[in-house]
């Protein structure tokens, strides 16, 4: 299980800054959606300078001009891209073809796509099928649940599960076992961000020591 640190609403300083603090404790960065609107691939390029050892992940969301924005990503330094579960099929193929040649990975939000496209994902070979409660339910209260988690549990699918996790939800999290676990703001958002990022990453060698007994 990696702990992806989601980078949202802050300065490229600030990202910087709070990675710094928290860099022992996590394995994947991501230059979030905000980010990236705010400053560009700068962005990104900027945390692949200052932590080329992590897997850094650009949050684009891509939704079209799939090669075009997949190779902006890539040549700043991203290791992993993002592209939207409700893209055009042709789209994501592009973005996998795209990271394929370039020995890169491609993850895919599965917020509000179809069980059919979710299905269709899912066969897509090496992508990373990212489960997401997004900001805007987080904010209204809407429960979504954890979408499609369960029903990947018994596949040889890896999944990453992102939206509001926090150190109350993480155990639970855990048991679907995921590739990947997205923590923005119960990071980034706490009193002490590196005393939260030391508590997920307890509970991640934890759930994994579990694992394997
Ligand atoms: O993709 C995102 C927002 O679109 C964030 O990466 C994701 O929601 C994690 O952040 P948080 O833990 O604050 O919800």
């Amino acid at each position: 299980m990696n702990i992806q640190l989601a980078l949202d609403r802050l300065s490229i300083e600030e990202a910087l800054s709070i990675t710094k603090k928290v860099e022992p404790y996590i394995d994947w960065i991501e230059v979030g959606t905000s980010l990236i609107k705010e400053f560009g691939m700068e962005s990104v390029r900027s945390l692949k300078e200052a932590f080329p050892h992590k897997t850094i992940v650009a949050d684009s969301k891509t939704f079209d001009n799939a090669v075009y924005e997949f190779e902006l990503c890539f040549a700043a330094g991203a290791d992993v891209a993002t592209v939207l579960g409700t893209a055009p099929l042709v789209s994501i193929e592009a973005c996998m073809e795209t990271a394929k040649r370039h020995g890169k990975q491609v993850m895919i939000d599965l917020l509000n796509t179809s069980e059919e496209q979710v299905k269709m994902c899912s066969q897509l070979e090496d992508a990373i099928l990212c489960s997401h409660v997004s900001k805007d339910q987080q904010e209204s209260g809407e429960d979504q649940g954890r979408l499609h988690v369960p029903s990947f549990s018994d596949q040889q699918v890896k999944i990453a599960v992102a939206g509001g996790i926090s150190i109350d939800s993480f155990s639970e999290i855990a048991t679907y076992s995921p590739h990947v676990v997205i923590i923005g703001s119960g990071i980034t958002k706490a009193e002490d961000p590196a005393l939260a990022a030391k508590t997920f990453y307890e509970m991640a060698k934890q759930q994994k020591e579990n694992a394997h007994e």
